[in-house]
């Protein structure tokens, strides 16, 4: 039985009340699968993955196919305490799906069910991946090799839900849509101490201080104005108490450019700093950088303009161009795998991506269920 808007809207809301860190993603996966199961099988096969224990698989037999369309959707969420209000708000003290993956999940399945019931000509594949915040799952599965045989889509889609957009608008662009991302770990290492006897010690609140200045002029001074980068430093946790000289801080970051130069000269300059700080302060600066699968999201040029032309001739669908964005997807790793194409999902809010309040409108579920089922029906009569 086709999903109506009010089942699909109570599945997100049961998603919403139960998020779950990267990686962490069980209570999810169980949901998830006894969503699915509910669903006709008769064209279904799911899989599931020990290499990858909280990823779900789902592959649908086409009638006559000529390829694999894959469909991603993150399912994890984010270390944020919830403060909207909602009835149905976060069961999980501190953690909630504060970046719309409980939309992105149930528009997944809103399109799986259909097509479990309306078999479509070509496979379709479908991929529900754990850990897109952090710890890059797409990266993860496809090392695993989990793409392999029956398993590998000939071409990838995905889509993140946008604030800024009207609910259930599509927004899209030829070329980079995301930035990539690099993560950022500094560790100072110098000497604790009596706060009275700061001769004694080698204090890194200090150093830090220093060194977080000196980063805030990477980008406006050694990248071209024209270009583009961002460094934010989110975290820093350093010292115990007011008296005593923290021997240790920690400083956690990212690193965005919309190219992958652009990020290495970023991650070039940051390596200089350190040095240069370990140095004048003669203390240890460590620094990690971990670009996992976080590279810039580049859609591929036929699919795209396939995708675009689509959505901006349905007469359902309100289709906006929009310009790159500095947010970052693992997705772009696997669009670097395999050609597709990521794109935007109006959700119409104030607030904004990984904020405590965000409230997506609902209304955009099923627009955007419509939207793709017509792509992927057009892009299989082709
Ligand atoms: C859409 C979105 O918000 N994605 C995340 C991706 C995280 C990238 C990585 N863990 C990092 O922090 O650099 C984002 O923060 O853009």
């Amino acid at each position: 039985m086709t999903l109506t808007n009010e089942q699909l809207i109570q599945i997100r809301r049961h998603l919403h009340q139960i998020p779950e860190l990267a990686l962490h993603e069980t209570q999810t996966h169980e949901y998830l699968l006894s969503v699915i199961k509910g669903f006709n099988q008769q064209f279904l096969e799911i899989r599931e993955t020990p290499e990858l224990p909280t990823a779900l698989f789902v592959r649908v037999q086409g009638s006559n196919p000529q390829r694999t369309i894959g469909y991603r959707t993150d399912i994890d969420a984010l270390p944020v305490e919830e403060k909207t209000g909602l009835p149905f708000k976060s069961q999980h003290p501190g953690v909630m799906h504060a970046c719309g993956h409980d939309i992105h999940m149930t528009v997944a399945l809103g399109v799986l069910n259909y097509f479990a019931e309306n078999q479509p000509k070509d496979n379709l594949l479908f991929f529900f991946q754990p850990a897109e915040e952090s710890d890059y799952g797409g990266k993860r599965a496809y090392e695993a090799g989990l793409f392999s045989g029956k398993w590998r889509p000939d071409e990838f889609y995905g889509l993140h839900d946008n604030p800024d957009l009207p609910a259930g608008a599509i927004g899209c662009r030829m070329g980079t849509l995301f930035a990539g991302t690099t993560e950022v770990n500094i560790d100072l290492k110098g000497k604790g101490g009596h706060a009275a006897y700061p001769q004694d010690a080698n204090d890194t609140v200090v150093a830090a201080a220093a060194l977080i200045m000196q980063v805030q002029t990477v980008i406006s001074r050694s990248i071209d104005p024209i270009h583009s980068g961002v460094i934010t430093l989110g975290k820093i946790r350093g010292g115990s108490i007011r008296n005593v000289i923290a021997g240790h801080t920690r400083i956690e970051g990212t690193i965005r450019g919309l190219t992958q130069k652009m990020i290495e000269k970023i991650d070039g300059r940051l390596q200089d700093i350190c040095e240069g700080i370990g140095r004048s302060f003669n203390m240890d600066v460590r620094l990690g950088l971990n670009q996992g699968g976080y590279w810039p999201v580049e859609n591929n040029p036929q699919l795209t303009k396939f995708f675009i032309d689509y959505m901006q001739k349905a007469p359902d669908v309100n289709f906006i161009e929009t310009a790159p964005a500095m947010t970052g997807e693992d997705f772009g790793f696997l669009l670097a795998k395999f050609p597709g194409t990521m794109f935007w999902l109006g959700v119409d809010d104030d607030s904004q991506l990984h904020s405590a309040t965000l409230t997506p409108d609902e209304a955009a579920i099923k627009r955007g269920v419509d939207a793709i089922i017509g792509f992927m029906n057009a892009r299989m009569a082709k």
